[in-house]
């Protein structure tokens, strides 16, 4: 049986860091990731005039419930879609004129419905480039509050951004959700929301956020869920035991879940109170999944999917074609260069057992594409990947992490 230890979650690590500077008091958060996304967020906070400490494995935040210190803040959110999509929202709360970009990548993906719903609560925002993307300004003199709908159909962070805009707004917020994916983070925020003393209530599609504010408090980062795939998935494919510490019942992330379908395909799978063990047992079976909830982790299953006695099909992640690449099209074309049958449709790709010949990925500057490969690798001598540094936005370290579980075919 093999440990990992897995690093910090981005998204609560950036959540916390969202969370904290809104706050009243210094914040201690505990195991914060390390990678390019969060220090994109924290560098996105100290511009906005934030004060983060960073020691090792501890960082203290001092809130600034007043909102943002330089009111001519430039915002440069790296190719980190959460960065992009949450600070604008605390700059919005304060006052000031601000501006956010991003890398060209993050500057394709869609930011429209969320300035929108914005507007429609009477913000000043500004598209400097494509309508419904980055670079943004914003003039800030703080948010009224009131009633507003939004179509959260592309990305849960629009809704993730105005839940945690709420308490900072004068009168609260009442937000009437039209289309929802990946519905386990909105669960995250608000589990956090309420480690930072703000209460939401929910009733089916309308989330009432009251006005309040924020309380410092001293939080821990989980493992990142959504990393522990790889780990997960290697195991499957090897017939190794791989326990990850930190990730137990009462995880937060619901990419936790991946190892369910694991679990369908064949794998022992073991929950604990703190630890979930997967241990592979020489077969995979082909399966039909719904990963709408889960859609981060397509790409872990798509790479190992070759490998499996019966095709595996993923449904229902068309949102997966906006994120870092179009991971349905860079899944599929992949697999395809290795000589394995794939195919994809508007929100499904189906994948044909096979084996892997030696070819090189296209990572296409996606870090999930290059790590869930990474894992096809351990069954197809001479895989390569042409971009392998580009894991560094969730995990600089994954290549020596990863190799030191399982060393290469
Ligand atoms: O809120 C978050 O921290 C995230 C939400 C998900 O995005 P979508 O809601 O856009 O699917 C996920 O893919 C992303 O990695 C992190
Ligand atoms: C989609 C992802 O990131 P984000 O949307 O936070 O940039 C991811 O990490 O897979």
């Amino acid at each position: 049986m093999t440990t990992v230890a897995v690093p910090g979650s981005k998204s609560i690590t950036n959540r916390a860091l969202f969370l904290a500077a809104a706050a009243e008091g210094v914040t201690t958060l505990r195991r914060p990731l390390l990678s390019d996304d969060t220090e994109a967020f924290a560098g996105g906070l100290t511009a906005l005039g934030y004060r983060v400490e960073r020691g090792d494995g501890v960082w203290r935040v001092h809130g600034r419930p007043e909102g943002p210190a330089v009111a001519g803040a430039e915002v440069y959110a790296r190719d980190g879609a959460t960065p992009a999509r949450f600070l604008p929202v605390l700059a919005a709360a304060g006052r000031g004129e601000f501006r956010f970009d991003g890398s060209a990548q993050m500057r394709r993906r869609p930011l429209g419905p969320l300035t929108g719903a914005l507007r429609d609560l009477g913000v000043d925002v500004r598209h400097d480039g494509a309508e419904g993307h980055l670079p943004v300004s914003l003039s800030a003199r703080g948010v009224e509050g009131g009633e507003v709908t939004l179509d959260a159909g592309l990305s849960s962070q629009f809704l993730t951004a105005l839940l945690l805009l709420g308490p900072l707004t004068r009168r609260g917020l009442r937000i009437r959700v039209t289309r929802l994916v990946s519905v386990p983070y909105i669960g995250i925020t608000l589990a956090m929301m309420r480690a930072f003393g703000a209460e939401v209530r929910q009733d089916g599609d309308v989330f009432d956020v009251p006005a309040g504010g924020y309380r410092a408090t001293e939080y821990g980062i989980e493992p990142d869920a959504s990393t522990a795939s790889y780990f997960f998935a290697a195991a499957a494919l090897t017939g190794r035991e791989v326990t990850v510490p930190g990730l137990g019942e009462g995880a937060l992330q619901g990419d936790l879940g991946f190892v369910e379908a694991l679990r369908s395909m064949g794998a022992e799978v073991r929950t604990g109170a703190d630890a979930t063990t997967v241990r592979g047992t020489g077969r995979l079976r082909g399966i039909t999944v719904n990963m709408r909830d889960i859609s981060d982790t397509m790409p872990t299953l798509a790479a190992i999917a070759p490998f499996a006695d019966g095709p595996v099909r993923i449904e229902d992640v068309a949102n997966t074609r906006v994120k870092e690449c179009d991971r349905l099209d860079a899944c599929a074309g992949n697999l395809r260069r290795l000589g394995v049958r794939a195919e994809t449709g508007p929100d499904w790709i189906e994948v044909h057992p096979g084996v892997p010949a030696a070819a090189e990925v296209g990572c296409r500057g996606d870090h999930r594409i290059a790590m869930a490969f990474s894992v096809t690798g351990l069954r197809t001598p001479g895989l390569t990947l042409d971009e392998p540094g580009c894991v560094k936005k969730t995990f600089p370290e994954f290549h020596e992490a990863f190799g030191g579980v399982f060393p290469a075919a």
